[in-house]
């Protein structure tokens, strides 16, 4: 066995099973805590929340808890392995709310038959929580489900896998285009995957510019092109009128290559053909669709971003999902939309271009980081991403008119 896979095994394992635990935020040391905490004083809050449901953010854990929920049916690029094996990645999740946003989190594993099974479990626990982070479902149920939860649940839903990836591939590829000279509005893309990751970050490229018909999505049958026939409905909207039907004829002069599919898929070959100071993201997890050190071996002008943590260029929806909820649930907005998206964009943005604190350089083994071809996005650990984005979110969801309390957190300023 490697020794990185036994040091994995090992930190899932001990010093006792899994990633996260319960603990107690009050005092329920004598009689007279438990006749508060329970028997008889509980009852006082129970009669407040049935009076008026918005009194269990005053006396539950509610406003400051996230439900991680996933059927395992796209787990990272591993695939569809059913939502016991996905256990592991969603404690993670919750793992990284609580570390980066100070938000208390669950992971809810759920086995069902139909999509509308799937759709009524969720939207019957949802007022437990102050937000739900559906994860890891598999296109092209995730739209339906999402769309559907939305509209039935009143705490925010958000698909991570669409819109986290989304606004934090747009974010370094706005960046990267900067630093490689180009305008969005000209790029050739090409997109390998046309699934949950695929569809939300194209359509959130071509809201920041892009032109819908320069953009390339490639599924398992190659190129999505118009005279293909049964495309779903959300493929569809990326078929292109094309003769070109292989990835190596999208490769041929692509500015950008984004990779939301699974790993190796890439072959150097099909690099080679790209323009000149192309940007590469080939986020795929656990393995890319290359590996950086045969994509800079090929190409030296590139920019090159991975999903993973142990390379440079970490493009990764952990820089948005634990800040948006913050922001999300410190207002709390009804709904995570599209201004509060893009106001994620830009506060990601411009964290990457202030100087990085000393903190960040020694958890990252950094000597120095700045922005450039190495640096287009800040780390996950870096203390400011937290205020940041979650007071831009904030701010967004009280001007966009989905906030119930019309304030920021004294303590955002
Ligand atoms: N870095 C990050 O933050 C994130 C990375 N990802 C990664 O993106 C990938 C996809 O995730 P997600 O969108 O949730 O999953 P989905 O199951 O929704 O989509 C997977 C897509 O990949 C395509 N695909 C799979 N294998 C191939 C292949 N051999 N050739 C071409 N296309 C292929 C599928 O094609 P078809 O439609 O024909 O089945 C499908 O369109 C995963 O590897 C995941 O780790 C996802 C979210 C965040
Ligand atoms: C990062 C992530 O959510 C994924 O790879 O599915
Ligand atoms: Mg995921």
């Amino acid at each position: 066995m490697s020794d990185f896979r036994q040091r994995a095994l090992d930190y899932h394992e001990l010093p006792k099973p899994g990633k996260i635990s319960v603990e107690l935020s009050t005092s329920a040391a004598t009689v007279d805590d438990l006749a508060l905490a329970y028997s008889p004083g509980v009852a006082e809050p129970v009669r407040e929340i049935a009076a008026d449901p918005n009194a269990a953010y005053r006396y539950t854990a509610k406003g400051n808890m996230v439900a991680v929920i996933s059927n395992g049916t796209a787990i990272l690029g591993l695939g569809n392995l059913g939502p016991l094996a996905s256990k592991p990645v969603m404690e993670g999740k919750a793992l990284l709310f609580k570390r980066f946003a100070g938000l208390d989190s669950i992971d809810i594993e759920v086995k069902h038959r139909t999509t509308e099974e799937f759709i009524n479990t969720v939207a019957s626990i949802a007022d437990t929580f102050g937000g739900i982070n559906l994860e890891d479902i598999k296109a092209p149920e995730c739209f339906e489900i999402e769309k559907e939860l939305i509209k039935r649940c009143k705490v925010p839903v958000f698909h991570d896998d669409q819109h986290g990836t989304a606004i934090v591939t747009a974010a370094g590829m706005l960046n990267a285009l900067e630093i490689q000279g180009k305008d969005i509005r000209d790029i050739k893309v090409v997109c390998l995957g046309a699934g949950a990751a695929a569809v939300a970050c194209m359509e959130l490229l071509i809201k920041c510019g892009a032109q819908r018909e320069k953009i390339y999505m490639l599924d398992r049958q190659g190129i999505i092109h118009t005279r293909r026939k049964t495309l779903t409905e959300h493929k569809a909207l990326f078929a292109n009128n094309t003769d070109k039907r292989t990835l190596e004829d999208a490769m041929d002069g692509a500015d950008v290559f984004v990779g939301v599919s699974g790993p190796d898929l890439l072959p150097p070959e099909a690099l080679a053909l790209m323009a000149p100071n192309p940007i590469v993201f080939a986020c795929s997890n656990p393995d890319p669709e290359i590996k950086p050190e045969l994509a800079h071996e090929v190409r030296n002008d590139l920019i090159m971003a991975t999903g993973r943590s142990d390379y440079p260029n970490q493009v990764n929806n952990v820089l948005c999902f634990p800040f948006i909820f913050r922001g999300a649930l410190d207002v709390r907005a009804s709904q995570i939309n599209d201004e509060m998206k893009v106001a994620a964009v830009e506060a990601i943005r411009s964290v990457s271009k202030m100087p990085v604190p000393e903190e960040v350089l020694k958890a990252s083994n950094s000597e120095s980081l700045s922005f450039g071809k190495d640096y287009i996005i800040p780390k996950p650990m870096d203390p400011r991403l937290c205020k940041t984005i979650a007071s831009a979110v904030a701010k967004a969801a009280i001007d966009s008119g989905v906030a119930q309390l019309n304030e920021l957190p004294s303590d955002y300023e």
